[in-house]
């Protein structure tokens, strides 16, 4: 079966936003040090292209997590495969990911890092696909709400390649 992959949004659309987002965070957290968490694996193009784009002081960690089958799945638990290497209390943190479909996985990871006492938090998307959304997930900054389609590229993936190309595109199988 061939797939085919047709740009959604090319990469100046998607360079031209992100410098955007990345002048809004700067205004934003003027005069404060953001604490950047990268979800891993899809947040990883996006927050290195955002950070170079924020003129305020920037740390960053990194997080790895993956939904349990398919019936623990609707309940929203997230398994946490890397926890972050510091403590966020007392820090302001910027979540960064590649969309927010379901909402399952943010929703939960924003309960759970909550709960660390962090001084704010915050949720930035490159992609928000709110048709799908089964679970309501607050959003700080989103780039682009896109149609119910399944996307590559900008570190998504299917079947974990395509996560290089530096547009988004949508995939198509025939
Ligand atoms: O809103 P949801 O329905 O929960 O979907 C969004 C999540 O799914 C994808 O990650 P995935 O678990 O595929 O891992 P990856 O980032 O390593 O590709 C994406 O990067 C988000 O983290
Ligand atoms: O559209 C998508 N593409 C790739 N990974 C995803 N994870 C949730 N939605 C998507
Ligand atoms: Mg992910």
């Amino acid at each position: 079966m061939a797939e085919h992959v047709k740009v959604l949004l090319s990469e100046k659309e998607v360079d031209d936003r992100i410098q955007a987002i990345g002048e809004q965070i700067s205004r934003d957290y003027a005069g404060k040090q953001v604490h950047l968490i990268c979800v891993l694996k899809g947040g990883s193009f996006f927050l290195c292209e955002l950070a170079k784009r924020i003129t305020v002081p920037v740390s960053l960690d990194f997080m790895s997590v993956s939904s349990y089958g398919s019936e623990t799945k609707s309940s929203g638990v997230v398994k946490i495969i890397k926890d972050l290497d510091e403590p966020i209390k007392g820090k302001d943190v910027l979540v960064i990911e590649d969309i927010v479909d379901s909402g399952r996985t943010l929703s939960y990871l924003m309960e759970m890092l909550k709960d660390r006492g962090p001084a704010s938090l915050k949720l930035c998307t490159l992609l928000d696909k709110p048709d799908r959304r089964v679970i309501d997930v607050p959003v700080d900054y989103t780039g682009f709400e896109i149609p119910d389609e399944f996307v590559v590229g900008y570190g998504l993936d299917y079947d974990q390649r395509y996560r290089n190309l530096p547009y988004i595109g949508v995939i198509s199988f025939d």
